[in-house]
């Protein structure tokens, strides 16, 4: 499948201005991706997949985390987490992506994880901040990202628990792990 169908076929699995967004991460993607020395093309491509499943019907998600073998504990946690593995596998299914990077980088494009590769972070960090987003902090990480995408990502889950603090949420602990393994990479690069 081309960039172009891709692009088409993807619109088409979401409202319009969701579809709005979609592009906002594509073209932040691209410019972080250059910024930090990451394949754009790469970058694009992951971004265009990132919310691909994100309005298909809880049922239909369900289904494919149980058949799949998708981590059964996220059916534990807030159903918007579901979406980004669930992408994943329509990523490589329905898209015929097969390069590791780009399903990697739409699986933990919400959660985050230990580790995380540098597109992992780039689309990651462009969900927080493409020119759509508006939330407290937003500004903060818009900033940080100008150069260091390990303390922009950091100011992006801290935001993502805040919310979820505040209103009394579960925090599924694949993010609290991801936060606290990019503090470490801080300070090993200060030292
Ligand atoms: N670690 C987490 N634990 C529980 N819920 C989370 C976690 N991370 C994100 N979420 C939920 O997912 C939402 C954001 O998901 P995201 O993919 O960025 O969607 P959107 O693009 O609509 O903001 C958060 O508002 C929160 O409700």
């Amino acid at each position: 499948m081309n960039r172009n169908e891709m692009i088409e076929s993807v619109r088409a699995e979401m409202p319009e201005r969701r579809w709005i967004h979609t592009v906002g991460v594509m073209e932040t993607a691209v410019i972080l991706a250059k910024r930090f020395g990451a394949d754009p093309e790469t970058a694009e491509t992951a971004a265009i997949l990132h919310d691909v499943a994100k309005y298909w019907p809880t049922s239909k998600m369900e289904l494919i985390i149980r058949q799949e073998g998708l981590p059964a504990d996220l059916l534990d946690y807030d159903k918007e987490l579901w979406h980004a593995p669930v992408g994943a596998f329509a990523a490589e299914r329905d898209y015929g992506v097969t390069d590791i990077i780009i399903l990697d980088a739409i699986r933990y494009h919400t959660s985050g994880r230990e580790r995380m590769t540098l597109m992992d972070k780039i689309v990651c960090l462009a969900d927080y901040m493409e020119p759509g987003r508006d939330f407290p902090g937003v500004h903060k990480i818009r900033e940080l990202a100008e150069h260091n995408v390990d303390k922009a990502l950091i100011a992006g889950f801290d935001s993502t628990i805040t919310f979820l603090l505040e209103r009394g949420k579960r925090i599924y602990p694949l993010t609290v792990a991801a936060r606290n393994d990019l503090i470490r990479t801080v300070r090993e690069a200060e030292l």
